[in-house]
């Protein structure tokens, strides 16, 4: 009999992972569908989880029931143990603040509607990952600068506790992108894309992208494609901050890609070395610091689902 392994983060979307999780259980239960859970209970866990329901509970697909973080960690853990012979097919529940990768893939938004998508697998996709130098895999993006800072700001920020009760997670990010915005300081970065280097005075942000969106819907890569084996950058570079004020409201429907501060570039293989040491997000946590080094690896991860080009 199939067995499917889930991972839980109760406290995505602020608390919502949990409530989705009771209602999950009960259409489990009703329709006998055999199933191993796991709770998260912090940050980190849901690697450990991933690795042990597959190479342990031996499951047939792994479902998170969480937001952009928690696939994160559970595709890095899948990742981990991939070169051992386990290539498990990951399904979403969207449960998170932004849930860039289940829009992406087409997952839908009502919990019993995405399960049913999961259970029945009628479209599954291979997907590139980027891996950084320290051996970190990410699904949907990593970039460095004002988007670092932005994830610091909002994965530590109370308005998105609030903004989530009332169904405005997303609204948060844009919350701290006004407030980076209004202080944040660019500098000079050397950008190399497959052996080529560019030098980018006045950058922004610089963000190497698997899929269209980050950030709770922004299109900051609308020609992103995770299976493509490519990852696409995108670069701002000015030296004004009132100059990139259209970019800010033209970014959610990718409509800034004319904008001349903004630049991009396809490579397998980046690097990004910083002036001064800028703050990294992976998938929207907070990764630590630049130079980066990102390869990808071509179709390294099974997702049930189905890449929406379109965005
Ligand atoms: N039980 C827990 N307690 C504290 N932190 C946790 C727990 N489980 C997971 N986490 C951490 O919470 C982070 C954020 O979780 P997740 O991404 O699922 O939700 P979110 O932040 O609401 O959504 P999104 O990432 O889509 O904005 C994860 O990266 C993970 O490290």
């Amino acid at each position: 009999m199939k067995l499917i392994g889930i991972i839980v983060n109760p406290l995505s979307g602020d608390g919502r992972g949990a409530s989705i999780w009771r209602e999950i259980e009960t259409y489990l239960q009703l329709n006998h569908i055999s199933y191993m859970a796991k709770i998260t209970t912090k940050a980190g866990e849901a690697t450990e989880h991933a690795i042990t329901l597959v190479q342990e509970h031996r499951v047939d697909k792994l479902i998170v029931i969480g937001g952009d973080g928690t696939i994160h960690e559970a595709a890095g853990g899948l990742w981990q143990i991939q070169n051992t012979g386990f290539n498990c097919p990951l399904a979403v529940i969207p449960a998170g603040t932004g849930n860039d990768f289940a829009k992406a893939y087409g997952i839908p938004t009502q919990p019993i509607q995405a399960l049913e998508a999961a259970l029945s697998e009628t479209t599954k996709v291979q997907i590139d990952l980027l891996r950084t130098k320290n051996g970190m895999i990410a699904v949907n993006s990593i970039g460095a600068g004002f988007d670092g800072m932005v994830a610091k700001l909002t994965n530590e920020a109370g308005y998105k506790k609030i903004l989530n009760r009332i169904g405005l997670g997303k609204l948060s990010y844009f919350i701290s992108i006004l407030r980076v915005f209004a202080t944040y300081q660019p500098c000079t970065a050397w950008l190399e894309v497959d052996g080529t280097v560019h030098e980018l005075p006045n950058m922004w942000l610089t963000a190497v992208a698997n899929i269209p969106f980050y950030g709770g819907s922004i299109q900051i890569c609308p020609a992103a494609s995770p299976h493509d084996g490519v990852a696409d950058v995108a670069v701002i570079q000015s030296r004004g901050r009132y100059r990139l004020l259209p970019i800010l409201f033209t970014v959610y429907q990718g409509k800034h890609i004319h904008h001349p501060a903004v630049s991009f570039y396809k490579g397998t293989s980046i690097s990004l070395s910083t002036q001064i040491p800028l703050l990294v997000q992976a998938d929207g946590e907070f990764s630590g610091s630049t130079p980066l080094q990102i390869e990808i690896v071509p179709s390294a991860l099974t997702v049930i689902g189905s890449f929406l080009s379109e965005g």
